[in-house]
């Protein structure tokens, strides 16, 4: 029988988040990543030494990068001997590599390990179409002269040469994730006025995290970055009201379309990583315990034959999870629900209220309940600071580890939504 040993989280470090086409225009993947990775092995003087594991992943990958998080690895201060692998779980990528990493601690097959995530929507691969893909594929293995004329003859000056632009959809569906989630803002008929207050909270709320310093430990400055470039110190509920509804403004959906550019997360690029250990390692390395990882869970939901939202995955994790940890709803001092748009959150939270969503979805008794808003996201979340897809569970973990730290006791929740209908959420005490 293996031993289950509590996880630490011990810190974490991510650079400053770009706006999609803009500072980090130039970078790729692998150097975003290996610059939040450098960080932390400076901070936590990792530097030669071989760690248990590093789990990271990136949403959108090019073909070239294969196992980008090893090839990261390589190219770090850590011992080459350092074990290394990609995962990919859409936006719930953070956090279900701090999963894989806390996992494998908690059995004692690794006393360390880091996870990650990166994304850049500047830098994302293009595909071209199939025939065309198909035919210079067989003309690249062409022995002879006669094969690749034969074959290149199949190449029509007709034949679209078009790139394929990844499009943030659903490939099930077609529709856009801000589409999805428009449909279930007006299911669970969520109003303008709340998204923006929500989005005016998030950025109030993180520049006075920033301003205080919460983030000193928490970032690297990265080309010229010091802040999450999409933050928006300045902003008010007249700007945000003034914002043209950019989802579900269009076809049926049309009446009452509620969701701008000001109350959805903005294309971002960026990375996170975060360093978790036994509490034996962390002792033995003199290094303090900011939280513990408890419980997760994952859910996902059939948004393409049922009726359910496509972002409303969590909506049942967190309650199987409460239920295993024998907690409610309210047993929390934050809870940080990443804001892929102030509607979902504002939907997954009417949905725990909702008597008939409780009964009939979710079997229970009772609803899970209203939860203190003052503690919801308590600095900002990522319609403020952006949202690299696989960089925000890394973001998320490492600043709720620091709160509980700060605080000195408590409990977190964690809750992402993921695209394919999937949730992915989790417990930190400390
Ligand atoms: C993927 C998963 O697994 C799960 C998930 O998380 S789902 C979420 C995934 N993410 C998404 O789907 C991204 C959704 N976002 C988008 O596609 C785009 O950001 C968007 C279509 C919403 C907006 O794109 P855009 O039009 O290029 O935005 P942008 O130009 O920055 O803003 C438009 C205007 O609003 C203004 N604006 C934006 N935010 C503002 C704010 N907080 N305050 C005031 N003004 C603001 C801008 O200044 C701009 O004004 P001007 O036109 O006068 O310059």
């Amino acid at each position: 029988m293996q031993s289950v040993r509590r996880v630490a989280v011990i810190g974490g470090n991510r650079i400053p988040f770009a706006r999609s086409n803009s500072r980090y225009a130039h970078a790729s993947n692998a150097d975003m990543l290996g610059a939040a990775l450098d960080g932390l092995v400076a901070r936590f003087g990792l530097a030669g030494q071989r760690v248990g594991e590093v789990v990271a992943g990136a949403v959108l990958k090019h073909s070239r990068d294969f196992n980008l998080t090893r090839e990261v690895v390589l190219g770090s201060r850590l011992d080459p001997h350092t074990p290394a692998y990609d995962i990919q779980q859409a936006c719930g990528t953070g956090l279900e590599a701090a999963i894989l990493v806390a996992n494998k601690i908690a059995l004692g097959q690794i006393d360390v390990g880091l996870a990650g995530g990166v994304d850049t929507t500047s830098d994302a691969p293009l595909a071209i179409n199939e025939d065309l893909r198909r035919t210079l594929i067989q003309l690249n293995s062409a022995r002879t002269l006669g094969e690749r004329l034969k074959i290149a003859a199949k190449l029509r000056p007709h034949q679209p040469f078009k790139p394929e632009i990844p499009r943030n959809a659903e490939p099930r569906t077609g529709l856009s994730m801000g589409e999805h989630a428009a449909r279930t803002a007006a299911r669970w008929g969520v109003d303008r006025q709340a998204q923006d207050e929500l989005a005016l909270r998030s950025h109030q709320r993180l520049a006075a995290a920033y301003d205080r310093g919460f983030f000193d430990d928490l970032m690297t400055p990265y080309l010229g970055l010091t802040r999450d470039q999409n933050l928006r110190a300045d902003t008010t509920l007249e700007k945000l009201g003034s914002l043209k509804p950019v989802f579900g403004a269009k076809g049926p959906d049309a009446e009452g379309a509620t969701m701008t550019a000001g109350n959805s997360s903005p294309l971002t690029d960026g990375a996170s990583t975060v360093l978790l250990a036994s509490e034996e390692w962390a002792r033995e390395h003199s290094l303090p315990v900011l939280a513990w990882f408890s419980f997760n869970e994952v859910a996902a939901v059939d948004f393409v034959h049922g009726d359910e939202g496509l972002l409303m995955a969590p909506a049942y994790a967190v309650p199987r999870m409460l239920a295993r940890a024998g907690l409610t709803l309210q047993d929390f001092d934050y809870y940080e629900i990443h804001e892929a748009f102030a509607s979902q959150v504002l939907a997954t939270l009417a949905a725990w209220e909702s008597p008939e969503f409780c009964k009939d979805r979710l079997g229970l008794d009772a609803p899970l309940g209203p939860i203190d808003r003052d503690k919801l996201n308590v600095n900002g979340s990522s319609l403020a600071a952006g949202h690299p897809f696989a960089a925000t569970g890394g973001r998320i973990v490492a600043t709720l580890a620091k709160l509980l730290a700060e605080k000195g006791s408590g409990r977190g929740l964690i809750s992402i939504c993921a695209a394919g209908g999937q949730g992915v959420t989790a417990i930190l005490e400390r």
